[in-house]
């Protein structure tokens, strides 16, 4: 999953768009950390700045001021991300531009399970290039191609919307999307299933008694963090644009299909403090504990859970379910894995060997807390194993006598396919393994599973009055997906993902016009001209930062 953002300063005369967007990007860095960018608009003019690495590096080395002399804008969008699809490379870090019509910019959470079809059509059809393997480059380009059907030289909001039905009508998958249109404003929009989150918030403007600001953002912990209030979830294919005038328009574009969030959101990606879709993300782990709380009680004996000494979570993640089941269980509960607060998330690293390197690197056991005990390791999921497995190991190193690792999800079979890069069928633990064989594999005294009707009851059940959530995408467990899954589609991920780990620079060059548009990257302080436009690496080149200075 991406994380995306979008703002527009009810003062028009406002310049300082960049730097809430840039505060943005750190409430949703948890979910995703390959790359950042920031897209403002001031007068006719873009702005960005993107890279690969967390947002702290991306814009290091700015400090507040040059910030906003680099982009400089009232309205603008912002991006971090995880790769589904394409290449993790610099020049597919997003927000994405894309010159005709109008001067598009887009930052996309989700993934295009069409991509074959969409190429061919952009292609043939809407005489497209299409420069990367990026979905995203595909859907902002569908977009691009309906606006410039309609003929006109300024459109309309409704214009807007009319077009953006195309994307609905042509782009399978999930995407909860913030687009900039240069000069008039800042759109929203999420798929007609609502597979991925999207809300919406409004306060106050700091500057211009009277106006509004408002700001889209995949979660709501960064539109509460950020002074946002009124918080509401776009539906499913639902749109708004906030034109730079000050008016807000919401539109429903298409009918919805269903209302199915990723149930994984609630399990491992999204922050505790967030609420998507009217449920409490924290509620939900809670309620996640007491389930597997009851689980437990069913497949282990009296004995054996009275046996119990300790109850540790995997931090972070499963902390809030740990301790809840914990408590259901009468047992005591530790925080007896450390985590070295300055290491990434494990699980989205790309590779196996920076995976495995980073769990110990991650996490260590404070070896009181295993010595001579029976103890019971929580975690939110079980994805390829090699934390469980990992951990395991350490827990009896430090004198673990019994260990249980138990799961506040079901087993995961099935690939991933909207939005979150998990792995192959076949590097999946639970794969073709019974809970047996999981143990096993991971060298554990037994393994527990949630059952999925539980997983999806500790959502509902953590639901407000505003929460028209009954069922979830879970494809991931059930192997049945929200979507038609076009034919081919699995094994083209399998490729991808073979291709990917043997391909470790991009698949086009850094340093040639990337073909959105005529945007050129070039490196830090230096003018989008020359050497740059004719693919040429200047020696001050960059790979990691560049600045892409569309408007000059
Ligand atoms: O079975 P595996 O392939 O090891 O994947 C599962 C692990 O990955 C995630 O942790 P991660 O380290 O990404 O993040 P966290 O610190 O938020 O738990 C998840 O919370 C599990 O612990
Ligand atoms: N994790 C995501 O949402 C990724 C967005 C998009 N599919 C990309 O690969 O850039
Ligand atoms: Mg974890």
């Amino acid at each position: 999953m991406c994380g995306v953002t979008g703002l527009m300063l009810g003062d028009p005369e406002a310049t300082t768009a960049a730097i809430e967007l840039h505060e943005s990007l750190f409430y949703l860095q948890h979910a995703s950390q390959d790359a950042a960018g920031i897209s403002v608009c001031n007068g006719g003019r873009v702005y960005q700045r993107k890279g690969l690495g967390m947002a702290q590096k991306v814009f290091s080395e700015f400090d507040g001021l040059a910030l906003l002399e680099q982009l400089p804008g009232a309205f603008g969008i912002a991006h971090v991300r995880y790769p589904t699809a394409g290449t993790s490379s610099a020049s597919e870090a997003q927000p994405l531009y894309v010159n005709s019509p109008f001067g598009l910019s887009i930052s996309v959470n989700g993934n295009l399970i069409n991509p074959d079809y969409l190429r061919e059509f952009l292609d043939v059809e809407a005489r497209r290039h299409v420069n990367s393997d990026s979905d995203s480059e595909l859907l902002l380009n569908v977009f691009a191609h309906a606006l410039n059907e309609l003929g006109k030289a300024r459109v309309n909001v409704d214009d807007i919307f009319t077009s953006l039905r195309e994307v609905y009508a042509k782009c399978t998958g999930a995407y909860a999307c913030t687009a900039m249109v240069t000069g008039f404003g800042i759109l929203g929009f999420r798929d007609a299933n609502g597979i991925r989150p999207l809300c919406f918030g409004s306060r106050p403007s700091q500057t211009l008694p009277g106006a509004k600001d408002y700001f889209l953002a995949s979660e709501s912990v960064a539109l509460r963090q950020l002074g946002f209030t009124d918080i509401v979830d776009i539906k499913p294919g639902q749109a708004v644009f906030c034109q730079k005038n000050g008016t807000v328009h919401f539109r429903q574009i298409v009918e919805p299909r269903s209302y199915t969030p990723d149930v994984f959101e609630y399990v491992y990606l999204a922050r505790p403090d967030s609420c998507i879709d009217g449920i409490s993300v924290h509620r939900s782990r809670q309620n996640m504990g007491v389930k597997l709380a009851k689980k437990m009680r069913e497949v282990l004996t009296a004995k054996e859970i009275e046996e119990i000494d300790v109850v540790i979570p995997v931090p972070e993640t499963s902390n809030t379910a740990a301790a809840t089941l914990a408590s259901c269980l009468d047992r005591p509960y530790s925080n007896a894995f450390v985590k070295n607060r300055y290491v990434f998330r494990t699980f989205i690293l790309p590779g196996q060997e920076a995976r495995k390197k980073g769990i110990r690197r991650k996490l260590s056991p404070i070896e009181s807390e295993f010595n001579g005990k029976a103890i019971c390791i929580v975690d939110d999921s079980i994805v390829r194993g090699n934390t469980s497995r990992e951990i395991v190991q350490m827990a009896r190193e430090a004198g673990a006598t019994r260990v249980y690792v138990v799961s506040c999800s079901p087993e995961i079979m099935n690939q991933h396919i909207y939005g979150i890069d998990l792995a192959d069928p076949d590097e999946l633990v639970a794969y073709n393994r019974t809970t047996e064989e999981v143990a096993e594999n991971i060298q554990a005294d037994k393994v527990i599973f949630q059952s999925l009707q539980d997983l999806k009851d500790a959502c509902t059940e953590a639901a407000d009055d505003t929460n028209d959530v009954k069922e979830f995408e879970v494809g991931v467990f059930s192997g049945k997906y929200i979507t038609e899954v076009p034919d081919g589609y699995f094994e083209h991920i399998s490729q991808l993902r073979g291709k990917n780990k043997k391909r470790k620079t991009p698949n086009c060059s850094e340093a040639m016009i990337i073909a959105n548009g005529g945007v050129v990257n070039v490196a830090p302080g230096q003018q989008a001209a020359g050497d740059a436009r004719n693919g040429v690496k200047s020696p001050s080149y960059r790979e990691d930062i560049n600045i892409y200075n569309i408007a000059s």
